[in-house]
């Protein structure tokens, strides 16, 4: 009911616990604070929230348009809705080493584990497409180094993630990924690698816990969480999945009812009501008032959608 029992410190304890467990952590995209509600139900040990996502929620692509204030918000809004440790990607930090820090600060005070900030250059762009370019090491360091001395909470996660692989190769993000370590970052995102070999290459550089970027049509495979622990990978990042998954369900759901002129023959695939409001928890509502929750819903509008 209403938000999460944890508090933000308590959540980024457990995420430092987790990623310290030896066991590979997986963390699903929430496009919203529902969806965040069910990741917490299925089991997942953390909530990403990708930059990708809240950039393309709004309409936009996802080029560094969205500001401090709108990510603060909606990372917010979805972290305060799990007891699960959030992870809100920052892009490129949002500006200046200056900049950089404020960003920190403020996704502390909106309730975050952690972050992660890139080498890219501004406008940035998706890291699994061509063309990308990275900032010089001393930028990229600036960047890591006003991030972790801005952050109040020490167990708030500063994650540096690097670029630098597309454009530069592997030994260029084994080197910058050491870099960034000994600048403050408490754990690396190797963008965009091409195989397993390439997260060995990083694991066996750094002594942080890495992220891998389990990305729909990007330049790695999917790979299983098996073979990503095989390679020392400690948390996995799946953050345009949900999204996707949805939009294509609402594409096939608007085509039948334009086409149809109704949308029964979806509603098999929908989220029936009353899984609906068990997911907000409506009826624990009733211990504010016993009228908010007295209805029935009929038996036959229970159980037509997926999970009920
Ligand atoms: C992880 C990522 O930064 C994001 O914003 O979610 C994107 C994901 C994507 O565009 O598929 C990325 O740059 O990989
Ligand atoms: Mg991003």
């Amino acid at each position: 009911m209403l938000y999460s029992h944890s508090t933000p410190e308590q959540k980024r304890v457990r995420l430092r616990e987790a990623l310290a467990s030896g066991r590979i952590q997986q963390f699903p995209g929430a496009f919203s604070p529902l969806s965040a509600k069910l990741i917490d139900e299925k089991g997942f040990s953390g909530v990403y929230i990708s930059g990708a996502v809240l950039a393309n929620d709004l309409g936009l692509p996802d080029i560094g348009l969205t500001t401090l204030t709108e990510v603060a918000t909606r990372a917010g809004q979805i972290a305060r809705m799990t007891d699960l440790p959030s992870i809100v990607d920052a892009d490129t930090g949002l500006g200046e080493s200056m900049n950089v820090a404020r960003t920190v600060q403020e996704l502390e005070n909106a309730g975050l584990a952690g972050c992660h900030i890139e080498d890219q250059v501004n406008p940035k762009r998706c890291g699994h497409l061509d063309g990308k370019a990275v900032v010089d090491l001393d930028t990229a360091l600036q960047r890591i180094r006003a991030a972790a001395e801005a952050r109040r909470d020490p167990n708030f996660l500063i994650t540096a993630r690097t670029d630098i692989r597309a454009a530069e190769g592997i030994e260029a993000a084994v080197e910058r990924a050491q870099a960034l370590v000994d600048a403050g970052a408490d754990s690396i995102f190797p963008e965009a690698m091409a195989s397993l070999d390439e997260f060995r290459a990083i694991r066996d550089a750094v002594d942080v816990p890495i992220l891998a970027n389990m990305t729909e049509f990007g330049k790695s495979r999917l790979f299983t969480v098996a073979e990503l622990a095989a390679v020392g990978v400690n948390l996995i990042i799946y953050p345009v999945t949900l999204l996707r998954s949805a939009m294509g369900a609402a594409e096939r759901t608007l085509d039948a009812l334009r086409a149809e002129g109704t949308q029964e023959s979806q509603v098999s695939e929908m989220l029936t009501r009353a899984r609906l409001y068990e997911l907000v928890d409506y009826q624990a509502y009733n211990s504010f008032d016993a009228d908010v929750f007295n209805f029935a819903i009929p038996e036959v509008f229970r159980d037509t959608g997926v999970g009920h």
